[in-house]
């Protein structure tokens, strides 16, 4: 499948199944929603927070039936690597030999019978019945019998069961128990250096619904007043930080943001953009910024606005154009230049003051905002990507001025993608770059280590796990 095509379809809904048997009419939309999304994501790989809330308008499911899709949807999504497991012990063949949609609605019952408070007679009889309805009749009582087995245990008793001793294999149990595929709980137990009681926090707390952040776009509204408006809070750390409850529905209409006063974006993404115009320089100049990979436009709308209220100008750069549009749309009126181009060789002129390089990268540092993500993503992705954020960070030097800094952020703590592209950047510069502390523009935020680096995360800080460094130019 092109990317073309899977950026289309993840914007598109569920299509109905054309072959098979009719749907009667639906009597329990909410199920039917989970289910067609969790449809499309091992179909088409869409997006559950993408097709869900255009689902659930289109089909005009509101209230209760609309948190339960979601909680269902997002629930199932979320664990499926463990519901995997346990299906798989509740069969007499391999897991990949059943219909795809056979297990997707096999995954959702378990969900259901393992992680929610719905009677078991009905989580069993309304998953039977969306597979009959997807799948034909001669796989319900398949699904029927499967169910059953997995209801004679509860969650606790099949990991009991299922997860690797933790004497011997501490990540692999974690792994598990989280819902995590045991390579990102690696990773993350390399960038904590903890394989125990800090590892499951950060485990757990991705796998938590996050709170939903909003910037309060500066010059136009303050936190205070926007947490007035939105009956939100205040961010503890971001100046621009206002924190709405977890669940809060689809934002897109809410006042605030259909005015342009503001914007959702997680808390860590505010910090590290802000901490970007803060960290101090030397030499003369402080007005050429820049935005070296700037799509979708978070991050550019937060240093846009900064950069109008001190008189500087910022060139933001997206090698995509569909994202560079979304750059376009989301800046106007602020002093941004949009520009279509690879950062590796973007044809600017040098001699910025400050470049804020947003990497591409692996993105486990915001998986528990994207429910199916964690399932999707593979080791192997790792090495291109560190390739390319390396080229992209070289090409950052090479833009500043002497005493310039640029801002590296990721939003991810994976170390191959943090410390281990900044020491090589270090090493391939050296005499060029000197590595700026960057805990010192993160005033107020605790528990940030040792430095020189920023490694934020959910379980300490409540944001994403953004990792941020600062190299200025010699
Ligand atoms: C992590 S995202 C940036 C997020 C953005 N800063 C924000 O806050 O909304 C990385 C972006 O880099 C873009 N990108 C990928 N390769 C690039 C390249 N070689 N040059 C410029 N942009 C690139 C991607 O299309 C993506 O939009």
């Amino acid at each position: 499948m092109t990317a073309e095509r899977r950026r289309q379809d993840r914007t598109r809904r569920p299509a109905p199944r054309k072959q098979g048997p009719r749907r009667p009419p639906v009597h329990d939309p909410a199920r039917r929603a989970a289910f067609d999304v969790l449809r499309a994501i091992s179909d088409r790989d869409a997006y559950a927070n993408l097709v869900l809330p255009e689902l659930l308008r289109e089909r005009r499911i509101t209230g209760r039936d609309a948190a339960l899709a979601t909680e269902l949807t997002y629930g199932t999504a979320r664990a499926q690597g463990l519901l995997d497991e346990i299906i798989a012990a509740c069969l007499d063949r391999p897991l990949e030999k059943v219909d795809r949609a056979v297990l997707d609605g096999l995954r959702l019952g378990s969900y259901q019978l393992l992680r929610t408070r719905i009677p078991h007679h009905a989580a069993v009889a309304s998953t039977v019945d969306l597979v009959r309805e997807e799948a034909g009749s001669h796989v319900a009582g398949f699904a029927n019998a499967v169910l059953r087995k997995v209801s004679e245990k509860d969650e606790q008793e099949w990991l009991a069961e299922l997860a690797p001793d933790p004497e011997t294999d501490p990540i692999g149990n974690l792994a598990l128990r989280t819902a995590h595929p045991r390579w990102i709980a690696r990773a993350f137990a390399e960038s904590l250096g903890d394989k125990g009681a800090e590892l499951e926090a950060a485990l757990r707390a991705d796998d938590a619904r996050p709170a939903v952040h909003l910037l309060a776009r500066p010059g136009e509204i303050s936190a205070e007043e926007l947490a007035a408006v939105t009956a939100g809070e205040v961010a503890p750390y971001s100046p621009y930080g206002v924190h709405l409850p977890a669940g809060t529905g689809d934002l897109t209409e809410s006042e605030p943001i259909r005015q342009g006063l503001a914007t959702v974006q997680d808390e860590g993404s505010q910090l590290v953009a802000v901490a970007a115009t803060e960290v101090g320089l030397t030499g003369a100049g402080d007005s050429r910024w820049l935005d070296l990979a700037a799509g979708p436009g978070g991050k550019a709308v937060l240093l846009g606005a900064l950069a109008a209220l001190s008189g500087a100008e910022l060139d933001a750069v997206e090698k995509a154009p569909h994202r560079a549009r979304l750059v376009r749309r989301v800046t106007e009126g602020l002093p941004v230049t949009v520009h279509v181009a690879d950062g590796r060789d973007p044809g600017l002129a040098a001699g910025y003051d400050r470049v804020l390089l947003d990497a591409p990268c692996s993105g486990l540092g915001s998986l528990r905002r994207r429910p199916e993500a964690r399932w999707r993503k593979e080791p192997s992705d790792i090495p291109d990507l560190t390739r390319l954020q390396g080229e992209l960070l070289g090409s950052a030097i090479r833009l500043l001025r002497t005493g310039g800094v640029v801002t590296y952020v990721v939003c991810t703590p994976h170390l191959a993608e943090t410390e281990g592209v900044i020491s090589d950047a270090v090493r391939r510069n050296d005499g060029v770059v000197e590595v700026v502390d960057a805990r010192e523009f993160f005033p107020g935020v605790p528990d940030l280590g040792e430095g020189p680096y920023v490694q934020l995360w959910p379980h300490r800080h409540g944001t994403d796990a953004m990792f941020c460094a600062m190299l200025r130019k010699l």
